[in-house]
Order: structure tokens, then sequence, then C-alpha cells
């Protein structure tokens, strides 16, 4: 993503590094674990005291653009640190929402969360919202919406929207495209029920299994790319005077 498209973002960094803290679940609670991670959200560190260190040890701090701790809810995620983004690539430039961390630490939470109730959705299903309704308020353009959805399990790449996904494609480049995936089919997507749907076509194809640290574990990466063409509506006279002169 350019730093232009993220100027409205504290700071004007291309890259924004933010850590989300889940609570504790039962089965740590159950095991009598203990929290040792501390969040200050207004200065954006997180601080990791030694379980086995004395009283006098200081936790050790790290600075990131920003921290939630274990009270923050999705829409508050998507509001302060994805919509952003997602306004830039509305205005024609790349963006990239990657979620990184060890089996059962939220990833999916935080990108996908729950469908019902609305305050558990997360980012994607948000995304997918403030997508469409921006669209709807937009009468002077027209957008084209298409969506893809691959997983890379075991250094494999597979098209979670085809017909044979279990088929593996190949990663390619080129000086138009750059990096791309051969045969990689893109939905055209005209509302938030389609795109929802493509997203839940795709899930049912994912690599699951329990870790021992999460009974729903995912397994695998996978990468959701929505593509957003826009133009700009010509009015009747503006039309009408192109066609005349050929353009
Ligand atoms: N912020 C949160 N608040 C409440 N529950 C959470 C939160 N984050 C994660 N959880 C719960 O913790 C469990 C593990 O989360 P999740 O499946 O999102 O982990 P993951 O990082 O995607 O794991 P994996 O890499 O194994 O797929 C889930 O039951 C999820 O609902």
């Amino acid at each position: 993503m350019s730093a232009k498209g993220l100027e409205s973002q504290k700071g004007s960094e291309a890259v924004r590094v933010v850590v989300r803290c889940r609570p504790l679940n039962a089965k740590e609670k159950n095991d009598g674990r203990k929290r040792i991670v501390d969040m200050d959200v207004d200065a954006g560190q997180v601080k990791v005291s030694n379980p086995k260190g004395d009283d006098h040890e200081p936790p050790k701090t790290f600075t990131f653009d920003q921290v939630y701790d274990w009270n923050c809810s999705q829409t508050e995620i998507f509001d302060v640190t994805a919509r952003p983004i997602v306004d830039s690539c509305m205005e024609g430039y790349n963006g990239t929402i990657f979620a990184y961390g060890q089996t059962g630490t939220g990833k999916s939470h935080t990108m996908e969360g729950k469908e019902e109730p609305p305050e558990l959705r997360g980012i994607i299903p948000n995304t997918f919202d403030y997508i469409f309704s921006r669209i709807g308020r937009e009468s002077s353009k027209e957008y084209l919406v298409r969506a893809s959805y691959l997983e890379i399990y075991n250094e494999d790449i597979r098209d979670l929207l085809s017909k044979n996904p279990n088929t593996k494609l190949e990663m390619k480049e080129n000086a138009d495209k750059g990096v791309y995936i051969k045969d990689l089919m893109q939905f055209v997507v005209k509302s938030r029920e389609e795109i929802t749907s493509v997203l839940e076509v795709g899930r049912k194809n994912r690599s699951v299994g329990a870790t021992q640290m999460n009974q729903d574990s995912s397994r695998s990466h996978s990468i959701f790319t929505i593509t957003i063409e826009v133009t700009e509506k010509l009015d009747a006279a503006a039309a009408a005077q192109a066609a005349s002169s050929g353009t």
C-alpha cells in the first residue's frame, strides 16, 4: 500500500504492525494459567513479564503501531485498523491485511469471526458490508467487484473456489501483473450476500483440524482477494459528446 493511502492513520508508515491480545480461554483458566502480558493501549506497548522471574525483574516492553487488549471489540478493530486500508483500496491503491500468529491466538476470530451476532463479525465480513454500502452511496461511479480465495498448505497452492479444489496451482511472475497465481478463479460479486457466499464456499474447502492449542485450527494459510474496478459514469450530455467525437 502506498504511504499516501495511509495519511489519515496515525503516522504515515506504509506497513503498520498491530497486536491484539485475546482473553484467556476456559481451558487455559482451568489449567491455572496466568496472564503474563499487559497491553498499554495508549502507548501502543506490550509488556511481557517473566513468569519465573522474581518481583523485581522488570517486564520486557515492545512497541507497535497499535495494540488492542482483550476488551477491544471486532468493530473497533475494523474501524481503527482495517477501514482506512479499505478506503485507500477504493481510491485505487493496493492494500493487504495480514494476520500472523501462533495457532489459537485469534487470527480467524479477528479476520472472520462469527456471522451472528453481528458484533462478532470480523474484518472480512465488516469489509464486505463497508464496500457495498459505499458503492450503494456512489451514484456517479460504476464498480466491478471480483473475489478470489486461495489456500497455501504444505507449500501447495489450491483454489478454494474451484470445482476441483485439490488441483495444485502455479505461482508465476511477469512484468505486467507482478506475482500472480495461474488459473486462479475470480467471481464477480454484486452484493454483500454474493461475496459472503463466495467466502462460505471457499471456507468449506479449507484444510482444518484440531491442534493441541486450538480445537478449530485452520492448519493452513489462506488469501481472500477483493479486486475493485471503478469507472466514472458519464452523464447523458457528456456521453453524447464522447460518442460524436468518436472517443
Ligand atoms: N479476542 C477474542 N475474544 C474471544 N475469543 C477469542 C478471541 N480471539 C480468539 N478467540 C477464540 O479463541 C479460539 C482460537 O482462535 P482462532 O481459531 O481465531 O485462532 P487462530 O489463530 O486462527 O488459530 P489457527 O492458526 O490454529 O487456525 C477460538 O475459539 C476463538 O473464538
